[in-house]
């Protein structure tokens, strides 16, 4: 393990095999819309931090990699701790912390730049969805490795879609058919994110009509990449306001993935 800040390596602590897989665990939001006392990734959900759910599912993959843990300055030494706890002696991966940006896309590229060299596929996944399962994972994966496109998952849209105008006066109803709703972790091979990410013009939203791109995928396909599917999960949820925090709670004492599984 390496749990210094920001991400240094022991030569003699890291991992063999180098690891060849990334995961850059976006922990560094302030948490506006939830409203908490504390940054959103250290609220707890039954004792838990959402941060410790990520560092959790993330490590347990086979095979080991590279954890990267983005989280705001003030909660660093609070985060090494955590991986303290949570990476199981002995564990084949190697976890850095580092310090997060002031909009998400800053904090994926921190990430991205603190990864081992030899981290030829990463997943991107925001801590504030901390019950994606390993399956989760392992699917995005397998997916990219497969086709070496960039891979999200997807859950169908369940309800009629009205366009509204600034008024709320409904305009027309959009055909959903083709619409899904996407999660994290988000997959990609590491040359092609970490290009797109590099190009600043990407991120803006300074054209007329455009405005900044909210995940990673779009990050990609705005610099010609091809983004694929894959089945995404009801429990991957994440907790953006008050009311997900319920949500969240009754998956957890639910425990039962067989049924919350998506689609
Ligand atoms: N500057 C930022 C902003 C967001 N994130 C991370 O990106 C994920 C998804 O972002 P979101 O849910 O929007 O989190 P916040 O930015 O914290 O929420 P809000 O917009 O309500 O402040 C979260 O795990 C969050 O910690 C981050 O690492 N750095
Ligand atoms: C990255 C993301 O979680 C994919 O659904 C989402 O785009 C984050 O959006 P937010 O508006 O920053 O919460």
């Amino acid at each position: 393990m390496n749990a210094s800040l920001p991400a240094r390596e022991d030569p003699g602590s890291l991992p063999h095999p180098l690891p060849k897989l990334g995961v850059v665990l976006v922990a560094a939001g302030r948490g506006e819309r939830l409203g908490a006392a504390e940054p959103k990734a250290f609220v707890r959900l039954h004792g838990r931090t959402l941060i410790e759910f990520g560092i959790g599912v993330a490590t347990s993959l086979p095979h080991g990699g590279h954890l990267v843990v983005v989280v705001p300055d003030s909660h660093a030494v609070r985060a090494l701790e955590i991986v303290e706890q949570v990476l199981p002696e002995g564990s084949e991966w190697l976890v850095s912390v580092v310090p997060g940006g002031r909009e998400r896309h800053e904090s994926v590229r921190f990430g991205l730049e603190a990864l081992h060299d030899t981290v030829e596929v990463v997943l991107v996944h925001d801590a504030a969805r901390p019950f994606a399962t390993a399956a989760l994972f392992e699917r995005v994966i397998a997916e990219v490795r497969r086709t070496g496109d960039a891979v999200v998952p997807a859950l169908p849209v369940a309800d009629t879609l009205k366009r509204v105008d600034a008024e709320g006066v409904v305009h027309e109803t959009v055909d959903r058919a083709p619409l899904v709703r996407v999660q994290t972790p988000q997959g990609f091979p590491r040359e092609l994110l970490a290009a797109a990410h590099a190009d600043a013009a990407l991120l803006s939203g300074a054209e007329p009509g455009r405005s900044a791109p909210t995940d990673d995928a779009e990050v990609v396909q705005r610099a010609g990449g091809r983004v694929r599917t894959v089945p995404g999960e009801v429990r991957a949820h994440k907790l953006t306001t008050p009311a997900d925090l319920a949500l969240l709670e009754a998956i957890m004492e639910a425990n039962v993935a067989g049924i919350a599984e998506g689609v």
